[in-house]
């Protein structure tokens, strides 16, 4: 008799709940899977999800590299560490870009030194690679034109086929078939073209203050279009320079400030100086660069007066310019 009577009441707690019910499996399979159902996220949660999508960054580093030093390649680190911590951005690629011989600055090596050094500096790291663009141009270039060729250069890249891809890779890939006929844009797994920052040191960014070494209009563009990502160096009050600069001030959202506290005052002037000295500069230079070194016998005190007396490329373009 009992029986009958909870099956009598299930029944009727059923029947007037159903509506109920079909809601809430409605809505748990909206929550699990809201397209499959025909249904598109409400527009600020789709907001929520765009904010929490974090913007591709590569990361550019100029200079001489003359020779590169461990801190060259500490610079990386510390500057991937912090973009990540901002939760808005996911480094996907490091650049260095050693500068041409144009640039005459005192001492530097030949290009091809400077680049095989660091190509074997950088044989242990999957992230961070060596380009020969601007040390292979005859004249000097200007950093804000390095800036630009890479941007446009990924943004190539992100437009290319996965069979370009693939055979400038040199292995073939297998076509996929939903992707015929479709823009190459949405075949690639990028929707967006990552960004190019300029990681540099807090002397670099300094040294923009420095009459006719950089052109207002490139610091301009350097900061305000890619933005610039700046390690502290001692010896340089960047906080301050930046307080001192309008264009930096105007700008200082776009300057990402990197504080080293393992402070470490490694430069490639020193190295130089050691190795004129005859000194150990082992574990200062990464072990398959200092190989190079020896085995070429570089840095010598013949080789510290090249360019002596000459002056440097960007015054010598900047002056010409602009005899103001
Ligand atoms: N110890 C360091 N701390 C912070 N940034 C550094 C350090 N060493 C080099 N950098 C940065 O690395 C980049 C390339 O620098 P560069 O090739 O001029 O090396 P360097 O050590 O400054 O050499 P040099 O003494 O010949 O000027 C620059 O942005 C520079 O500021
Ligand atoms: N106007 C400019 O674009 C400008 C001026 C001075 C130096 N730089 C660059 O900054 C880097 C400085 O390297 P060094 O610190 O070794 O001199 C180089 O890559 C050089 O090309 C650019
Ligand atoms: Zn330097």
């Amino acid at each position: 008799m009992w029986v009958t009577d909870i099956t009598a009441s299930y029944f009727r707690i059923v029947k007037s709940h159903y509506l109920l019910l079909m809601f809430l499996i409605l809505l748990l399979d909206f929550i699990s899977n809201p397209e499959a159902i025909g249904l598109n996220l409400w527009p600020p949660v789709r907001a929520m999800e765009k904010r929490t999508e974090r913007t591709e960054v590569v990361l550019l580093a100029t200079g001489s590299f003359n020779p590169v030093t461990v801190m060259h390649l500490r610079l990386f680190e510390l500057a991937r560490d912090h973009l990540h911590e901002t939760g808005k951005y996911k480094v996907v690629k490091g650049i260095i870009s050693p500068v041409g011989d144009a640039y005459k600055k005192k001492g530097l090596l030949e290009a091809s030194h400077r680049l095989a050094m660091a190509e074997l500096a950088t044989k242990n790291t999957d992230w961070v690679e060596v380009d020969a663009w601007e040390c292979s141009q005859t004249e000097w270039v200007e950093t804000v034109r390095v800036m630009r060729h890479h941007q446009q250069k990924l943004e190539a890249e992100c437009q290319e086929s996965p069979e370009k891809v693939a055979h400038r890779k040199g292995h073939k890939r297998k076509r996929d078939r939903s992707c015929q006929d479709v823009p190459d844009l949405n075949c690639s797994n990028r929707k967006v073209v990552p960004q190019i920052r300029l990681l540099c040191g807090a002397d670099v960014l300094e040294s923009m203050s420095v009459p006719n070494l950089w052109k207002d209009e490139d610091v301009l563009e350097i900061i305000s279009r890619f933005g610039v990502v700046c390690i502290s160096r001692l010896g340089n009050d960047i906080r301050k320079f930046i307080y001192e600069s309008d264009i930096l001030w105007k700008h200082k959202n776009n300057i990402h400030l990197v504080e080293e506290w393992i402070s470490n005052d490694i430069s490639s002037t020193k190295i130089r100086r050691a190795l004129r000295r005859g000194q150990s500069v082992r574990y200062l230079v990464p072990d398959a660069a200092l190989e190079y070194i020896e085995k070429h016998e570089l840095y010598n005190e013949q080789s510290e007066e090249k360019n002596a007396g000459l002056s440097l490329e960007p015054f010598k373009r900047n002056c010409f310019s602009n005899p103001s």
